[in-house]
């Protein structure tokens, strides 16, 4: 029986899964990497850390296993999105720190960018909007670190990539500059109609085209591992951002299916099928391509903020002394007794894009104990999800009968009850919730021609499904409160 190897470089751990054709993991490893915050607002990792700790996992994994690099039929790449990565194609040394999702430090690019009247343009072309959360942006702030750099850049000694491009550069010993679609389209750079790389964006951001990756469809063939590596050539057949991926090991292949992956952030995607739905607030995207048939779309909502509050809860307030303890804490109180956490620690994502709100509780009284605030964050990761759901069907048309979900906050019963409530619509957990991995391993096993998108669907199975109890005036009041938090968190900072 054939193996696929699945690498999951996510924002603070590397992981690697080998699954089998069945889409079963059969041995995996992770290893948690540094976070590096240089300023307020900046976030960076280390390029040589991200790629040794992910070698390191992938070995692991295949010991664990027990099996040998000739039994590895694929492997597949799943990463962090947007983290941006600039390196010397001679030495393939890091020229700086990757710029990381998260990092704000080019609100001001972006506020001159919208002032110039980019926005349109880049909403039209790229289905995003200008928000220091893309590559873009932080591109260009590089380049403008040092005099020689955009010269450096234009006669074509340096590479441009996203955390997947840095990967195969790695993997491939240096030989294959290349990305996927779904990693391009969150570049600010990439025209996801034509699905090219954009003349008139490349040229309003400053960014010289001999940076960039060849782009390529989701599932195909990427190029081999360099044997020194494993000890023999693995065949890379899939690569895909992680939310994408995550789409694809849901099975949520038609138009109208969605998945929340509820990890740091949480992003929630809806296929739209060969069809680019624009809508205020959600970002269009490409769901993934597979080789030799048109792309796939999606629209998707990208919530900064969402395990992370339960994190702060933990490391910033002491109230809790491990992420899973958070639900039985906020399960001692009926409700959440009136308080709302807006956790706009980052700023806030979609539908709102405001890089300068700031975090806020609210509705606190004498009586407000710990156990509020524990229920009031969970809470919080719902209402975000339900924003982002209801401008997505606002947008679409469509109306969401049932939300798919997986990370390590799907976990918590009581969120996923309360976002059932939320939303009026049922709330899917899978057996497998390392869908991320499972769907770069899907793409991987398509790519390489075992697999067939039909029988991705038919491997997905529920473990637990919730229904929605609430009383809809109960939901509608609960709700408007949580706009008007929202409103008054907004703005808040000024840099
Ligand atoms: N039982 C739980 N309830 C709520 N949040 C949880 C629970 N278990 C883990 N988390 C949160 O889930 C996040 C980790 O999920 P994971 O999918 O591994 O994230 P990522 O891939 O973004 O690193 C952390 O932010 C953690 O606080
Ligand atoms: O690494 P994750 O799972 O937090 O996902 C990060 C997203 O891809 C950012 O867009």
């Amino acid at each position: 029986m054939p193996y696929i190897l699945a690498l999951d470089q996510g924002t603070t751990s590397s992981r690697a899964i080998v699954f089998d054709l069945h889409g079963r993991p059969v041995a995996q490893a992770q290893r948690e990497f540094t976070q590096h915050y240089p300023r307020p607002g900046w976030v960076e990792h280390d390029p040589v850390e991200i790629w040794e700790t992910q070698l390191a996992t992938a070995r692991q994994a295949l010991e664990q296993a027990g099996i040998s690099a000739q039994e590895v039929a694929a492997l597949g790449i799943t990463n962090q999105r947007e983290t941006t990565l600039l390196w010397e194609r001679s030495t393939g040394r890091p020229v700086a720190n990757a710029i990381v999702w998260q990092d704000r430090r080019t609100a001001p690019i972006c506020g001159a960018l919208k002032v110039q009247g980019l926005e349109p343009t880049v909403r039209a072309k790229t289905g995003l909007v200008l928000d220091p959360y893309f590559s873009g942006t932080k591109l260009r702030w590089l380049l403008e670190q040092h005099p020689n750099l955009k010269a450096r850049a234009a006669s074509g000694e340096l590479a441009f990539g996203t955390v997947d491009s840095w990967l195969i550069w790695n993997l491939t010993g240096g030989r294959v500059h290349a990305t996927d679609v779904t990693n391009a389209a969150r570049t600010l750079l990439f025209n996801i109609h034509t699905l090219s790389w954009d003349p008139e964006l490349l040229e309003a951001l400053e960014i010289p085209a001999a940076l960039l990756p060849e782009v390529r469809p989701s599932a195909g063939r990427f190029g081999e591992t360099d044997p020194a590596l494993f000890g023999a050539a693995i065949p890379i057949t899939g690569v895909a951002g992680d939310q994408q991926a995550a789409l694809f090991g849901q099975a949520c292949v038609e138009p109208g299916l969605a998945k929340n992956t509820y990890g740091t952030g949480a992003f929630v995607v809806m296929h739209t099928g060969a069809q680019a739905v624009t809508g205020d607030g959600v970002l269009t995207t490409l769901a993934w391509q597979l080789e030799g048939h048109p792309p796939a779309y999606a629209l998707e909502g990208s919530i900064f903020i969402a395990g992370a509050a339960v994190q702060w809860l933990r490391d910033g307030l002491g109230i809790i002394e491990r992420s899973a303890e958070v639900e039985a804490l906020a399960r001692s109180v009926p409700d959440a007794g009136g308080v709302y956490f807006v956790p706009a620690l980052v700023g806030l994502g979609a539908p709102h894009w405001d890089p300068y709100a700031r975090g806020l509780l609210i509705g606190l009284t004498r009586g407000t104990t710990k156990a509020h605030i524990a229920r009031a964050a969970l809470e919080a990761i719902a209402y975000q999800t339900a924003d982002a759901i209801r401008a997505m069907e606002a947008a679409s048309g469509l109306r969401l009968k049932e939300l798919r979900v997986d990370g390590g906050a799907a976990a918590n019963d009581l969120l996923l009850e309360f976002q059932a409530d939320l939303l009026n619509a049922a709330v899917l957990r899978p057996k497998v919730t390392e869908t991320t991995a499972l769907g770069a391993a899907y793409l991987a096993a398509v790519g390489a021609g075992m697999l067939s998108v039909p029988e991705v669907q038919a491997r997905w199975a529920l473990e637990r499904r919730f229904e929605p109890r609430m009383d809809p005036a109960r939901r509608e009041a609960l709700y408007a409160g949580w706009r008007r938090a929202v409103e008054r968190a907004r703005g808040w900072s000024s840099a």
